[in-house]
């Protein structure tokens, strides 16, 4: 069965439920209807996914290796027929639309191979130059505005073998950057990299993001989707177990108040009296559902009825415990 995330969302955001979307299709830029993809042989790779990526997102495509990220990617850019269902990509469906959609979508699905000796602009004004659709006579400008974009303004002229992991990765997104996207799509974009290069492509999304532009970043790594996505999409062994905003992620899983108390039927009285959801006793101790109830208050009207508090806390859900309880498997926490 398909788990459910339920409960109230924060304030402004939709609960995410298991795989459905939670925004309109008219306002993403990626929507993918029943895609699903069957490799000869048998294997479904991507099973009936229903995507919805908001406009101005940056969406975390999240999921252990191989769990299908990298298959719907290439069936979204058009590198990859589906078996069947669809997709739309700004608002173009897939691949009948691709020579509307691309020139707006920057991606980065497997790394530009540079060349060691060039330097990172020459090697992006070759890149460029294999773009059919693009000006060679505004090819300048483009490649100077993309490394800026990076932050590798100062560093254009040097040889792309002097880069580090980091600077290397930021001229690859710079390859995807020459014009003006509405969508970016990266696969993996951290991956290899140490933890220096990890933070210097995390700032040049959140950065590409604050200008507009919708990202599409997939990642086995939890806490990198953590850090800088605004939405989630989890998948398991081809599935997409849940998607919506990070927030409504979390809020979909109320924290726990833990009472230790020797007087475990007067606590349980308590926190029923405070309308605490979930109320559960056993062995000296009694956790209940904390809802809107401040946890102090909890606390000031246990020892006001007398009952002796002998330990208390509240439990959150980490991230991890939700996607370890939606897929049946642990992510790589730190990389
Ligand atoms: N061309 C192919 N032919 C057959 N099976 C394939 C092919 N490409 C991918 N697969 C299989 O489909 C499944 C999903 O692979 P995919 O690469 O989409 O996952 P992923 O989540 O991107 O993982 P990773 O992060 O390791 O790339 C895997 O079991 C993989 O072995």
């Amino acid at each position: 069965m398909t788990p459910t995330m339920t409960g109230e969302g924060a304030p402004g955001t939709a609960p995410p439920r298991a795989g459905l979307p939670t925004a309109a299709p008219e306002d993403c830029s990626i929507v993918s209807t029943g895609l699903t993809k069957r490799f000869r042989g048998g294997q479904v790779a991507v099973d009936d996914l229903h995507l919805a990526v908001p406009r101005g997102s940056v969406f975390g495509f999240l999921g252990p290796n191989g769990s299908g990220k990298t298959t719907t990617i290439r069936m979204l850019l058009g590198l990859m027929s589906p078996t069947s269902g669809g997709c739309e990509v700004l608002g173009q469906p897939m691949p009948a639309g691709l020579a509307t959609a691309l020139p707006k979508v920057g991606a980065l699905v497997e790394g530009p191979a540079f060349y060691p000796y060039l330097s990172g602009e020459a090697n992006l004004r070759r890149y460029d130059a294999a773009d059919p659709m693009a000006d060679p006579r505004t090819a300048g400008a483009r490649v100077g505005a993309a490394l800026d974009k990076v932050g590798l303004g100062a560093a254009a002229k040097k040889r792309y073998r002097a880069y580090s992991l980091g600077m290397r990765q930021r001229l690859a997104i710079a390859g995807a950057l020459l014009g003006p996207r509405e969508l970016l799509v990266l696969d993996e974009p951290t991956n290899g990299l140490d933890p220096q290069g990890t933070r210097e492509v995390r700032t040049l999304i959140k950065d590409v993001a604050a200008e507009g532009t919708t990202v599409f970043v997939s990642s086995h790594l939890l806490t990198e989707v953590e850090q800088m996505c605004t939405h989630v999409g989890v998948m398991s062994t081809g599935r997409l177990v849940a998607q919506g905003p990070i927030a409504g992620l979390r809020a979909g899983h109320a924290p726990r108040v833990r009472v230790e108390s020797p007087h475990t039927a007067q606590a349980v009285f308590v926190l029923d009296r405070l309308g605490l959801a979930g109320v559960r006793a056993e062995d000296g101790e009694v956790t209940a559902e904390l809802g809107d109830v401040e946890p102090e208050r909890v606390v000031a009207e246990l020892v006001a009825d007398g009952v002796a508090v002998r330990g208390f806390g509240v439990q959150r859900p980490s991230l991890e415990e939700l996607f370890v309880g939606l897929t049946g498997e642990g992510f790589d926490v730190d990389g």
